[in-house]
């Protein structure tokens, strides 16, 4: 019996996820996201990739993985997830009356077919001039912490972002429609909430 299992400890992916009719299996990479300033979208399928291979030398043939990256990019400079307030202030602050893109890279790994397919959405997001004390009570909300760019579109972060061009899902980190059309390849069909194997 083949599972869908998502290689993810984000609770945004996690609860993207579970809006569709379908049982799934979750179990976290360990793999160790290398962030530099390169080109984002390789750079984000890269770790992607990373993490579907690395949970992948946990299981058997039976498993679909599904497993993605995000990555807040402007001018050249690649943002990940903030390592502490200072990081977060600096990060904000290079995102504050600008626009700025979002990266996500998801990869779909049929371990039973062997076949590995990644793809990625890219969301642009323009973001409003903060104050200072705007990022400051920002930071004290704590919500930029585990999310990249210091930011949760889908949270308190909402108040900073005037509009957006793409993919909300992006966005939040799992592109729902682009994986829909990775799961098609390997019979898996999110609307009708079943996993067809011929
Ligand atoms: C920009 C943005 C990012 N994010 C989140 C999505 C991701 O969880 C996180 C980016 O970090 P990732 O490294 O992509 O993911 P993760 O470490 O949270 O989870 P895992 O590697 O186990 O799958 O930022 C939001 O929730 N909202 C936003 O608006």
């Amino acid at each position: 019996m083949k599972r869908i299992l998502l290689a993810s400890s984000s609770p945004r992916r996690i609860e993207l996820l579970r809006k569709f009719n379908i049982d799934f299996d979750i179990v976290p990479s360990s793999y160790e996201e290398k962030l530099f300033d390169t080109d984002p979208i390789s750079l984000a399928i890269d770790m992607a990739k990373g993490k579907a291979l690395d949970v992948a030398k946990k299981l058997n043939k039976d498993f679909i993985i599904i497993s993605a990256d995000t990555i807040v990019t402007k001018d050249g400079k690649v943002f990940g997830k903030p390592k502490d307030e200072e990081d977060a202030i600096k990060m904000l602050k290079v995102l504050s009356g600008s626009t700025h893109e979002v990266v996500t890279a998801i990869c779909v790994y049929d371990l039973g077919k062997e076949i590995l397919k990644c793809d990625f959405e890219k969301t642009e997001v323009v973001f409003k001039e903060l104050t200072e004390q705007e990022i400051l009570d920002y930071i004290n909300t704590k919500e930029p912490f585990d999310k990249a760019g210091a930011y949760a579109i889908q949270g308190i972060g909402s108040l900073f972002v005037k509009s957006i061009n793409g993919c909300f899902f992006n966005v939040v980190g799992l592109p729902i429609f682009k994986l829909d059309q990775l799961l098609r390849e390997v019979g898996v069909n999110l609307l009708k909430g079943s996993v067809s194997f011929e």
